[in-house]
């Protein structure tokens, strides 16, 4: 689990970036931080493994205050997936996965058998371990970033707009695969996204936030259609909500439309 408790991040040339956030994330699901640009999703996210550090308030993991841990060593125990894939262009794919496995001290025969499988795991095939990240597609090289994140085996994965610069098509494949693969492995996921549709879908919780980095809501998502915080919220989420609509059931009294993958589309007015 991790817990965010008063936490507040101020840069030193006056940018409040998150202001005051609680929140808890609960183990093995995924926790969707959503909102605009600027309203601090990605500092939010890297104050958890000391990327950035609060100017206020603690950051527990399992109950560690991580401010108590060495960055370095916390870095490396937990996944981390960004925009762009992050990856080595001077490496090949293989390495690029194995590369933090190898600097923890494992075995290079180890660490190359993992990785391959870990290109398995990601739906890529083996035959390309060998090429370099600007011989792959865009989608090829999320994946691989998704295997690198993988490679340690962490109990967290932080995902910060990992799908955010493939086309829609190739994104909406990501995103199936990473329901699969959450299914299988049951990681506690931290996503970052502007896209409040691949927020419902993805998310067990979907974390609202607003200028200012401050969460405006935090909840299932069928919670939130059923019962938006305020008029942020509402606004927020209510863009293009008919696409979504196939059928209806019942969240605490209301009705809420839900699509044919169970995922929540809006709520049914009175
Ligand atoms: N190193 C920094 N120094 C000063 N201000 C910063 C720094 N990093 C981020 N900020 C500011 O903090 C605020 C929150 O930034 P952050 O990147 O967390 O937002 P975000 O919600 O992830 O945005 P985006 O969706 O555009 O990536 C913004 O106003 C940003 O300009």
């Amino acid at each position: 689990m991790i817990e965010f408790r008063g936490v507040t991040k101020q840069f030193p040339d006056g940018t409040l970036a998150v202001e005051g956030v609680d929140i808890v994330i609960p183990p093995h699901q995924t926790t969707v931080l959503v909102g605009s640009s600027g309203s601090g999703k990605t500092t939010l996210l890297r104050m958890i493994n000391r990327m950035v550090d609060p100017t206020a308030g603690q950051v527990l993991i399992d109950g560690t205050d991580v401010a108590t841990l060495d960055p370095v060593n916390l870095r490396r125990g937990i996944g981390y997936v960004m925009q762009n894939s992050g990856l080595l262009p001077h490496r090949k794919v293989i390495d690029n996965v194995a590369t933090v496995p190898l600097l923890r001290g494992v075995s290079k025969r180890a660490a190359y058998a993992h990785a391959l499988e870990l290109l398995d795991t990601v739906g890529l095939d083996r035959s390309l371990a060998d090429r370099y990240p600007s011989q792959l597609s865009g989608g090829q090289q999320q994946r691989v970033g998704v295997a690198r994140g993988l490679a340690v085996d962490p109990n967290i994965l932080l995902m910060d707009e990992p799908f955010g610069a493939v086309d829609p098509i190739v994104r909406a494949e990501l995103q199936q695969e990473l329901l699969r693969l959450q299914g299988e492995l049951g990681k506690t996921v931290v996503f970052v996204t502007h896209d409040i549709d691949e927020a419902f879908l993805l998310g067990d919780q979907v974390v609202i936030m607003q200028q200012g980095g401050q969460i405006s809501q935090a909840a299932s998502p069928a919670e939130i259609l059923a019962a938006p915080a305020d008029a942020f919220v509402a606004d927020f989420v209510g863009a293009d909500r008919g696409k979504r609509a196939l059928h209806l059931t019942d969240v605490g009294g209301r009705q809420v439309v839900v699509d044919a993958d169970g995922r929540p589309a809006g709520v049914l007015s009175s």
